[in-house]
């Protein structure tokens, strides 16, 4: 497909584009500039916008657009505002540039990892308003910061507060992957991660004389792991920098009202959706802890997975795309009539 000029580009694409170019790329993210960035779209959308400080300099960015019955609970749509380091020297194209080739192919870092998503939120709600549309259920845009380092200063913090609270999520969507074949894939729940940091402050020496297996075997277990440390003498300690022993499943059967709304879209647009569990960790682990249902979900299919790779890309179509899913997703969602669990 013939990429067209920068003068009939579509809005939405300018727009994805002009967000990848902010520099939130861990370990020194410019999160003042996204959250600039999302008030002006709040200011153009005609939405509300809470900016809810979690740690110092540390902001959650909240943008509503209210429904027609306030008792119901909400629809929570998240997305992190940081992304992955690059190595500039392994890229094709600059990973800030927000370079489009050709063929429609827009390159940066961020453009699966997730400024995709936050941006096919935001035009799916522009679309709907535009058109004149209103649903019973609110609809709240989370652009939460610090999930690519475990999210302990942004959305572990969040959900333990009273703004968070305030919002009565009643169903959230949160991040998915791409799927290289013609399907979707939506995530109900995944796996809990143990990151561990060893310290050992005996003499230094090469990597190479310190163990014959992989560091990885050695590590297996927790029990394991203690005991590498004591035998390994004084001065050996280890610290949990990540450690989830919470892990919860979205329900997906069809008598679940949140799934079966979600999946009858896809089925109605004829699109092939496969459930699984995330192979890593998102924050939507810390959502589902504190009994929001959460599905993760970055529509992108025909995509290679390159989240936190080399040339990460995504195809200006299959992102355009994603907006149609989300403009039908998020009526279907925000209108489901009153639930138990709304009381
Ligand atoms: C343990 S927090 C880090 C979370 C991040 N998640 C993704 C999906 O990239 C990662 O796996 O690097
Ligand atoms: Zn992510
Ligand atoms: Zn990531």
């Amino acid at each position: 497909m013939a990429s067209k000029g920068p003068e009939d580009e579509h809005p939405s694409v300018t727009l994805f584009r002009q967000y990848l170019r902010i520099r939130t790329v861990q370990p020194k993210p410019d999160y003042g500039a996204a959250v600039a960035f999302l008030e002006e779209r709040a200011h153009q959308l005609g939405l509300s916008c809470q900016k809810v400080e979690v740690a110092p300099g540390y902001v959650v960015t909240v943008l509503t657009w209210p429904g027609t019955n306030p008792a119901l609970s909400s629809i929570l749509l998240n997305s992190h505002t940081d992304v992955v380091p690059v190595f500039k020297e392994y890229w094709s194209h600059d990973p800030f540039e927000a370079f489009k080739d050709s063929e429609g192919y827009i390159y940066g870092r961020g453009t699966q990892d997730m400024k995709c998503v936050s941006i096919q939120y935001l035009e799916a709600v522009r679309r709907l308003k535009l058109e004149g549309h209103s649903f019973p259920r609110t609809i709240h845009m989370t652009f939460v910061p610090e999930e690519e380092v475990g999210g302990h200063r942004g959305m572990e913090l969040f959900v333990q507060r009273p703004e968070f609270r305030a919002l009565k999520a009643g169903f959230a969507l949160d991040e998915g992957l791409a799927n290289p074949t013609d399907a979707f894939t939506v995530f109900y729940s995944e796996r809990s991660v143990w990151w561990v940091r060893v310290t050992s402050t005996g003499r230094p020496g090469h990597g190479s004389r310190f163990v014959e297996d992989t560091a990885a075997e050695k590590l297996a277990f927790e029990k394991q792991l203690h005991a590498w440390c004591q035998a390994a003498g004084e001065g050996v300690t280890l610290e949990f920098v990540q450690k989830w022993m919470d892990p919860r499943v979205t329900p997906i059967d069809d008598s679940d009202p949140w799934w079966s709304a979600f999946s009858r879209v896809f089925k109605d647009m004829n699109l092939t959706l496969e459930a699984k569990i995330f192979p890593a960790t998102t924050d939507s682990r810390y959502l589902r802890a504190v009994g929001v249902p959460a599905l993760g979900f970055s529509p992108m299919n025909r995509t290679p997975v390159l989240l936190h790779d080399h040339d990460e890309r995504l195809h200006e179509a299959v992102f355009l795309r994603g907006i149609d899913i989300y403009t039908q997703l998020l009526p279907a969602l925000a209108s489901i009539p009153a639930l138990p669990s709304d009381s």
